[in-house]
């Protein structure tokens, strides 16, 4: 057995609630690829999280940073190489526990010739539930997710966006403890993503655990209590989104005019950000340097047109995040 098939783990922790919905760690997974299979992907490297019950959790990356194979360990889809991914405490394999699970995979391939209704009372038969109160459930989570005008056409005439909505229903017809939505938003049209957020939000309401992952960072900003970042495999943020955020010093913006960048540049302070916009250039310094700053382009001859707090935002740190990561940004790590 490897350790990934653990089917329980002593050692997690039970809160008043019972186990935590997720507990992670140090998980690795490495893909064999090249034709004779003699390459390694390093998907994962030695990933650590935890999910406390009703937390909304953002699994952040870029592409090919492991989120979905997270993902899909999770879900008993895809084997570890090494560590432990537990659900409640247990194995993701057994039956009780994948019951308590909503699961939305990445590009959902649904059965084409049902139509949608047909398709989520396939769903919520398979989690045993009949009659009056399955017909119930189906029509409010179609009416949830915004498909009750189009449930009774086969799936094979919607579009990319209906077709995430029908799986979201799907995943929510067993009204889980734990919902996993892996890039919930994707091709979803604007007024799509709205509902998907609502949705998520109104779940949590109700308690449900979420652990989603993305790389859109408004989607994270708006919806989620803790942020992981994964990069090449390996996490190298994790927090609140407002500790994330606010733990950074407080930076300023200003926004130059009447100096090219590069003699602001030989002025040699260190700029957080400096951006040549037509005959402006915006700058952003330490709050410390700002005053001083302000003194050496006045003296230079320049004009200051704008000076303001700067908002250090997640899509900062996720930026920061990758470039910390020495540069590899797409994909794991080859070898
Ligand atoms: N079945 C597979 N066989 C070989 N390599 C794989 C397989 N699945 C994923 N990988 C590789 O593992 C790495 C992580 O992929 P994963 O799909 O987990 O990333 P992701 O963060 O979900 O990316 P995206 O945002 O693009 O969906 C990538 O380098 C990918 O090429």
């Amino acid at each position: 057995m490897t350790a990934a098939t653990k089917l329980t783990a002593p050692e997690a922790p039970v809160t008043s609630e019972g186990p935590a919905p997720v507990r992670i760690r140090g998980l690795s997974k490495t893909y064999r690829v090249g034709f004779f299979l003699n390459k390694q992907v390093k998907a994962l490297q030695g990933l650590d999280l935890d999910i406390a019950p009703g937390q909304v959790y953002g699994l952040l990356g870029p592409n090919g940073a492991g989120k979905s194979t997270t993902i899909k360990i999770l879900m008993g889809l895809v084997r570890a190489s090494q560590g432990e991914a537990l659900l409640f405490g247990e194995s993701p394999d057994r039956p009780h526990v994948r019951r308590q699970v909503g699961f939305l995979p990445e590009n959902p391939s649904l059965y084409e010739y049902l139509t949608g209704r047909e398709f989520v009372t396939l769903a919520g038969r398979i989690f045993g539930l009949s009659g009056q109160e399955l017909d119930q459930r189906v029509t409010r989570v179609l009416g949830e997710v915004g498909m009750g005008r189009a449930s009774d056409l086969q799936i094979r005439r919607y579009s990319k966006g209906m077709v995430q909505r029908t799986a979201l229903a799907q995943a929510l017809i067993s009204q889980p403890r734990l919902l996993v939505l892996d890039e919930p938003t994707s091709g979803l049209d604007p007024l799509g993503r709205r509902q998907m957020r609502d949705i998520i939000l109104a779940e949590r309401e109700k308690g449900t655990t979420i652990l989603f992952c993305t790389h859109i960072i408004s989607d994270v900003e708006a919806l989620c209590d803790r942020v992981a970042v994964l990069v090449g495999g390996k996490r190298v943020q994790e927090g609140s989104v407002q500790e994330l955020v606010s733990a950074r010093t407080p930076s300023v913006e200003l926004v130059v005019h009447g100096l090219p960048l590069e003699q602001l540049q030989a002025l040699g302070f260190t700029y957080e950000h400096a951006q040549q916009l037509d005959s402006r250039v915006r700058l952003r310094v330490p709050d410390a340097d700002a005053h001083r700053l302000l003194q050496a382009v006045i003296a230079q001859g320049g004009r200051v047109s704008s000076l303001q707090p700067a908002r250090f935002s997640l899509e900062d740190l996720f930026l920061e995040a990758m470039q910390k990561a020495g540069g590899q940004t797409v994909g794991g790590e080859i070898q």
